[in-house]
């Protein structure tokens, strides 16, 4: 870590007065008083958590949750969502009743933010001010190597197989290592093994299982991906395989895959990586991305084992931030004949990333402005065929044309399942504004929905000893319309409200959270 705190860290509390709920929310007196897109102003807070309804008894644990929640570094204001400072927020359960706290993550990209009072480092669209002749080449030199590029862990939480609790974003180097409890950074994940200078460049969704830490690294120099493997309890990671993309000049963007119980599914938009863009440090068409349509779109299946390709489909056009889940639909001998992978699919258009730059996003007036998005589902052939399919689930009215930030029961990951969590579209609404439980067997949805408020991704949580795939809770942090924030907690059955645990101000939106059970 870099530098020392510029701004005082406030002690943290187990109780907080008024004016300390503002400054921790983020009020600042003008406009809406929803904090989804406003920087916490407090470093860390901690304390008890009003319960109203009834929680579960059998709920016991921590329920961790990623984001970005600064969004400015000295007068500097930052542009898109994607570029946020870490803020972790917790939310502890103990037979009934609720603690929670939230921190900022101590990254080299943030601590050396606030000692200079502007971004150091290349966030996602944000690009520090060239100085000097000999600033810029330094810059060329450190964008070369990667050192130029932000640490800034914003997108998710994942506890490891071996009970550490890693952060992270899409630049390797983000990988960091946290204490679920007090939230403290520990220090960055230190990856050993030989993976090749070339991967500074991370998916953001890592499969952590008990056993295992499977991940996608692009290659940008020789348009591929690396599929490494961890083995919980180890920080060496060894490549299983390697895929060559099929389309140029870089590899589509990656933030996502999709694995099957015997294969990883590897993503190749039309939305690329833009080289000048990471070796120049200056922003492309969709800042980091550039969209390519003569590129093409494709579809890699990899053996999880050995690493061998086996299937290498050309795909519409699609374009896709998080997929839901994959399976294998197996032949009529038992082998198996295509593979299933389900996404949160915006009609291979890129305009969601602008639609998550901030301005836009504070400044709601009632107009529609959210893209559609629908759950598309690809059919992968496995027996040589040179196409894939894409098809849209279910009615995409079901959930209001709106849908990203997924979740299902853990337990199904890789299977057929039956039920996806995700946030839907109430229109009219300029984000995602509800949490909606999809039954992809019933092609149905059900919504969950609160007036003027923003939830984040609901996850599910299972009750021990759980049969049913819908048996356990769907929990999610909401930014309320009138500044306040709160946990909502929903029997995942039924999806009807059991309880709220409110925090003492409102936190801003969150990406992904994990679960972390208590021991008994
Ligand atoms: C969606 C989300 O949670 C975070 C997305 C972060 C992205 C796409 C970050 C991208 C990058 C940087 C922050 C630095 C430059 C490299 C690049 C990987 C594009
Ligand atoms: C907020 C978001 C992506 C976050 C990445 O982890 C996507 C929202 C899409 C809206 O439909
Ligand atoms: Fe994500």
């Amino acid at each position: 870590m870099v530098g020392s705190p510029a701004r005082s860290v406030k002690a943290a509390t187990t109780t907080s007065t008024p004016v300390e709920e503002e400054a921790a929310a983020g009020v600042d007196g003008g406009g809406t008083k929803l904090s989804a897109w406003t920087s916490v102003r407090q470093e860390r807070w901690e304390g008890e958590l009003a319960v109203e309804g009834d929680l579960p008894l059998w709920l016991n644990g921590t329920y961790l949750r990623n984001g970005p929640g600064v969004w400015d570094a000295g007068d500097v204001a930052f542009h898109h969502l994607f570029d946020g400072y870490a803020t972790l927020v917790r939310v502890s359960f103990s037979h009934g009743h609720a603690t929670g706290a939230h921190r900022q993550i101590e990254s080299d990209a943030y601590m050396a933010a606030k000692k200079h009072g502007q971004p150091v480092l290349r966030e996602f669209s944000q690009c520090p001010e060239p100085g000097t002749l000999l600033d810029r080449v330094r810059d060329a030199v450190g964008l070369l190597s990667g050192a130029a590029l932000t640490d800034n862990p914003n997108s998710a939480v994942l506890p490891l197989g071996d009970g550490r609790v890693m952060c992270l974003t899409e630049t390797t180097k983000s990988s960091v290592l946290i204490d679920p409890h007090t939230l403290d950074t520990v220090g960055k994940f230190k990856f050993t093994g030989k993976v090749g200078a070339n991967a500074m460049i991370q998916s953001a969704h890592p499969i952590v299982t008990e056993s295992e830490f499977l991940t996608l690294l692009p290659d940008l120099v020789r348009p591929g991906h690396l599929l490494v493997r961890m083995e919980a309890g180890s920080n060496e990671r060894k490549v299983v395989g390697r895929v060559d993309c099929r389309g140029g000049p870089t590899p589509g963007w990656m933030h996502a895959f999709a694995v099957t119980e015997k294969y990883v599914v590897v993503p190749e938009m039309q939305l690329r990586y833009s080289s000048t863009s990471l070796l120049k440090s200056e922003l492309a068409r969709f800042y980091a991305f550039d969209w390519l349509p003569a590129s093409g779109s494709y579809m890699h299946v990899m053996c999880r084992s050995t690493g061998k390709t086996v299937a290498s489909v050309e795909v519409p056009p699609f374009m896709a931030i998080h997929f839901i889940n994959a399976y294998e639909e197996v032949g009529e001998e038992g082998q198996a004949a295509q593979v299933i992978v389900d996404c949160c699919e915006h009609y291979g258009d890129p305009a969601i990333i602008e639609t998550l730059v901030l301005q836009g996003l504070r400044s709601f007036r009632g107009t529609d402005t959210l893209p559609d998005a629908r759950v598309g589902r690809f059919r992968i052939p496995l027996d040589g065929s040179p196409s894939g399919e894409l098809q849209t689930a279910l009615d995409p009215e079901e959930h209001g044309r709106g849908m990203d930030m997924c979740n299902i029961n853990r337990a199904r990951l890789g299977k057929k399942y039956r039920y996806a969590y995700a946030c839907g579209a109430r229109r009219p609404c300029n984000f995602p504004n509800t949490l909606t439980k999809i039954d992809l067997v019933l092609r149905k949805a059900m919504s969950w929905h609160e007036e003027g408020a923003v939830p984040s991704e609901p996850f599910f949580v299972a009750r021990p000893g759980a049969t049913d795939e819908d048996d356990g809770v769907v929990m999610s942090i909401v930014s309320a319309e009138d500044g306040g924030g709160f946990m909502v907690v929903l029997h995942a059955a039924t999806f009807k409200e059991i309880a709220r645990v409110r925090f003492p101000y409102g936190l801003p939106y969150g990406f992904h959270g994990c679960w972390i059970p208590a021991k008994n």
